[in-house]
């Protein structure tokens, strides 16, 4: 199934596990804001503002939350957010989980410490500065969406990992081959789930790390 328009995208999203009226509604705020700040910053690419942002943010982000069992709480990272995507997504759809943004791009850091307070969220905590500084520390979800080369995003941020850790990262149209570029005994930790918004698109689902 591919969500063809903007209309299937929030039907679609509306109808997931606890996606209520006010969530909908906390997401058009999103996308406004998104839309509004695209203007004077390059957040999001300008051929998506006007006619796709529900399908190629909002339900490309969303998404990430049918591809493993959700817990009612946990603690989720989301590397190189830039404007909140998918980090800030899941923050608004999952109030009971804890989310760390990281982003070293300080205007951004601005829009996103700004929407998080005009949203009202009190889940998110915003890490301006690199990925690979970060404290170590666990968490049960990392996801990332064009930050890095897989290799690169790997070493980068396997110090936020456990062995539970479950990997959430949409690859595009290159998922398969990023994975085939990586060393063999990660490449066992990952699979390729199909993406809702891009019928060529593969997300690579993974869990652990490996262990010297
Ligand atoms: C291509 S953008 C993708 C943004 C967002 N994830 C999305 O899908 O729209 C990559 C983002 O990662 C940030 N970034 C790049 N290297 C980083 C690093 N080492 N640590 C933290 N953020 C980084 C950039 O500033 C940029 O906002």
């Amino acid at each position: 199934m591919v969500l063809a328009n903007e209309a299937e995208a929030r039907t679609w999203l509306a109808a997931l596990p606890s996606v209520s009226r006010e969530t909908m509604a906390t997401l058009d705020q999103f996308v406004e804001r998104l839309r509004i700040a695209n203007a004077s910053q390059n957040l999001v690419a300008a051929s998506t503002v006007g006619e796709t942002m529900w399908v190629r943010h909002i339900a490309d982000s969303a998404q990430l939350l049918t591809l493993f069992p959700l817990r009612r709480e946990g603690r989720w990272i989301d590397l190189g957010s830039g404007p909140g995507l998918p980090g800030l997504v899941i923050a608004i759809l999952l109030q009971g989980w804890s989310v760390r943004l990281v982003e070293s791009r300080r205007l951004r850091c601005d829009f996103l410490r700004d929407c998080v307070s005009e949203l009202g969220l009190t889940n998110v905590n915003v890490i301006e500065g690199r990925v690979e500084q970060v404290a170590p520390a666990g968490h049960d979800v990392i996801s990332a969406r064009a930050f890095a080369p897989l290799s690169k995003l790997l070493a980068n941020s396997v110090h936020l990992a456990g062995k539970n850790t479950r990997w959430l990262l949409p690859k595009g149209r290159n998922a398969v081959n990023e994975l085939s570029s990586i060393a063999p005994a990660w490449q066992r930790l990952f699979h390729v789930e199909p993406s809702v918004t891009d019928a060529e698109a593969g997300i690579l689902v993974g869990q652990g790390i490996v262990s010297d």
